[in-house]
C-alpha cells in the first residue's frame, strides 16, 4: 500500500466535521491494508507511531533540507522500517545518523507525505479525539460492534493490537482480551457532580464515599516478584517509584492489580501541592519526596480477575490485600454524615470526595456515572493553543493564553476563551521557556502552539459568545495549574463546556 493513500485519507478527516466521513475513510483505508500494515497505519491514522515517541526534537526536524518527490512511490512498509530505524537509533553520534535517516525518508516524499510525516513525528497529529473515530473504523471495517472494539482497546491499551486482531482474526476474537498482568489497561473515569446532594441522590442508597485525593493516579502490576507501575496515561515509571514498589513487593499476594493515587505529604502528614507530587515523574525527579500510595480498587487478585465484580467485592480484596493503604472511605453514610465526610476531607486539604455506585463493574476507560467527583470549585481541563506576548511588569513573557475544549469527532481543540489570570511569575517564567518547544507558528503578539499541553482552569461558568467558533466562551477563567499527568486526549470536550450553559443538562 502507497504511503500516500495513508496521508489522502487523513486529508479527508480534517477537512471533514462529519464523523460519518472521517469513519468512512478510515475504515476504507484500513479494508485495504494488507496485514503487516494494518498495526502501523492504524498508528498513522491517530498520530501514534507503533514504534513510539520517535524523540526527534522540532528544531532537527525543521531544519532538514527538504526537495519533495513529485510523485508518490513511498510505501507503508518504506516508512515503517524508516520509522524502527530512527527509534532504534540512540547513544552518542545519533544525532547525525537519525538526521541522515530523516533526510532519506524526506527526498522520496511529496511535499504532502513531507509535511504529514513532520506531524506525525512533532506529534501535532496525535488527537485523543481521533480514536474514538479510528475505533468506529475498526468496527466498521471488520463488522465488529463498536462496543466489542472499545472493550477490547480498554483493556489491551493498544488500538494497533486491537484493530489487527478484528480486522486479522476476527471480532469474536476480540473478546479474548482480558486483563493481562503486566500490560495497564485504561482507567476507569469519573463524572463531575453538581453537588454532593446531587450524586447521593442519583447513585441512591447502596454506595461508598472516598476521599479525592489531589495527587497522581497510579496503577500497579504483580506478577510473582515482578512488580510494575503505570501513570494515568498508562506510561510505566516503575523505576522511578523504588519505595512504592518495595511496597507492593511486601503485601501479601502472589499477584495483583491495583488502582489507586499516590502523594508527597508534608511533615504533619498534609498533601503537599500537585506540583511537588508531579515533580517525581518528570525528566529530572526529585527524589528527596516520598510517594505514599492510597489504593481505591482491585481489578485482580492472586489469579482471580475482579473486573466485572460489583465494586462492594473489589474493595473486600483491596482491604484484604492492602491493609491501612486503602484511601479512607465509608459505605452508604447517611446525607449528613456524606456531608461531615466531604467537610473533613476538604479540611485535611484533599480536593473533594469520590461516590461510587457499590454494585457497579469496573468499567475500564469509561467516565461514567458510578463514580462521581465532587468538588467545590467547578474546573475544566482545556488545551492551550496560543500565548500573547505580556505587557508592562510582564513585557518579554509569554502570558495570555488561548484556550480550547477537544472535539469530540476528531477535529482540532475548540477555542473556548483566554484568560492570564491566576499565573505566578514561576508560570509565566516557565512558559516562556517551555512554550517555545511546542511552538508551530508565530506572529508579532502571539506564539502558537500545537495543541499537547493540558492546563486545568477554574471558572464561574460559561457563556454564549458568537466571538468564538464553539459559540461559548468562559467567564472568569483563571489558571489553577498544569496538568503534566494529561494528553490532549484526556482534555474536557467542548460538549462538556456546551452543557455549562445556563439551563443545560447536567454534564456528563
Ligand atoms: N478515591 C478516588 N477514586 C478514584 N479516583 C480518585 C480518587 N481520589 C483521587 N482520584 C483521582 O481523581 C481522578 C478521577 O477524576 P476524573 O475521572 O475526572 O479524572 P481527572 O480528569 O484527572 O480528574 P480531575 O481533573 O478532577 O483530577 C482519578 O483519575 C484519580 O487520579
Amino acid at each position: 500500500m502507497l504511503f500516500a493513500d495513508v496521508v489522502d485519507a487523513s486529508a479527508v478527516v480534517s477537512a471533514t466535521r462529519s464523523r460519518l466521513e472521517k469513519v468512512d475513510a478510515l475504515a476504507a483505508v484500513l479494508r485495504t491494508a494488507g496485514e503487516a500494515e494494518i498495526r502501523p497505519v492504524t498508528g498513522y491514522l491517530t498520530g501514534a507511531p507503533v514504534q513510539g515517541r520517535i524523540g526527534t526534537g522540532w528544531r532537527t526536524l525543521v531544519q532538514l533540507e527538504r526537495h519533495p518527490a513529485e510523485s508518490p512511490t513511498l510505501t507503508v512498509a518504506d516508512v515503517d522500517s524508516g520509522l524502527a530505524e530512527l527509534a532504534a537509533t540512540s547513544g552518542a553520534g545519533s544525532q547525525a545518523r537519525r538526521a541522515a535517516l530523516l533526510t532519506a525518508l524526506m527526498i522520496r516524499a511529496t511535499a504532502a507525505e513531507q509535511d504529514f510525516l513532520l506531524r506525525l513525528l512533532t506529534g501535532e497529529l496525535r488527537q485523543g479525539a481521533l480514536e474514538g473515530v479510528m475505533l468506529d473504523a475498526v468496527a466498521r471495517a471488520s463488522g465488529a460492534r463498536a462496543e466489542q472494539v472499545r472493550r477490547a482497546f480498554m483493556l489491551s491499551g493498544s488500538l494497533p493490537d486491537t484493530a489487527a486482531t478484528a480486522l486479522l482474526v476476527g471480532p469474536s476474537a476480540l473478546g479474548e482480551f482480558g486483563l493481562e498482568l503486566g500490560r495497564p489497561l485504561q482507567p476507569m473515569l469519573a463524572s463531575p457532580a453538581d453537588s454532593l446532594d446531587a450524586a447521593l441522590e442519583e447513585l441512591g442508597p447502596g454506595l461508598r464515599l472516598e476521599y479525592k485525593l489531589d495527587g497522581a493516579r497510579i496503577q500497579v502490576h504483580r506478577n510473582g516478584d515482578d512488580v510494575h507501575v503505570y501513570t494515568r496515561t498508562l506510561r510505566e515509571i516503575t523505576t522511578g517509584v523504588p519505595e512504592l514498589v518495595a511496597l507492593v513487593h511486601g503485601l501479601p499476594c502472589r499477584s495483583v492489580v491495583l488502582d489507586g493515587e499516590t502523594l508527597a505529604l508534608n511533615d504533619s502528614g498534609r498533601p503537599r501541592p500537585f506540583q511537588e507530587t508531579m515533580s517525581r515523574f518528570g525528566a529530572t525527579t526529585e527524589r528527596e519526596l516520598l510517594l505514599h500510595p492510597y489504593f481505591f480498587d482491585c481489578l485482580h487478585l492472586d489469579g482471580v480477575d475482579l473486573l466485572d465484580a460489583p465494586l462492594s467485592e473489589r474493595a473486600e480484596a483491596l482491604r484484604r490485600v492492602v491493609g491501612e493503604h486503602v484511601i479512607p472511605g465509608i459505605v452508604a453514610p447517611s446525607g449528613e454524615q456524606a456531608a461531615e465526610f466531604l467537610r473533613i476531607s476538604l479540611a485535611s486539604g484533599h480536593e473533594g470526595v469520590m461516590v461510587k455506585k457499590l454494585d457497579a463493574p469496573y468499567a475500564a476507560g469509561r467516565r461514567g456515572r458510578s463514580w462521581q467527583k465532587v468538588k467545590p470549585v467547578h474546573t475544566l481541563d482545556l488545551v492551550v493553543l496560543a500565548a500573547e506576548w505580556g505587557h508592562g511588569r510582564r513585557s518579554g513573557l509569554l502570558s495570555n493564553l488561548h484556550l480550547g475544549a477537544r472535539d469530540p469527532d476528531g477535529g482540532p481543540p475548540v477555542m473556548v476563551g483566554k484568560t492570564f489570570k491566576g499565573l505566578t511569575d514561576q508560570l509565566l517564567a516557565w512558559q516562556t521557556s517551555t512554550f517555545p518547544e511546542y511552538e508551530s507558528r508565530r506572529t508579532d503578539w502571539t506564539v502558537y502552539l500545537r495543541p499537547e499541553l493540558v492546563v486545568e482552569i477554574a471558572l464561574d461558568g460559561v457563556q454564549v459568545s458568537p466571538r468564538y467558533p464553539g459559540g461559548v466562551a468562559l467567564r472568569f477563567a483563571r489558571v489553577v495549574r498544569y496538568r503534566p499527568d494529561k494528553t490532549a486526549a484526556d482534555a474536557d470536550t467542548i460538549e462538556t463546556v456546551r452543557k455549562m450553559l445556563p439551563g443545560q443538562a447536567t454534564i456528563t
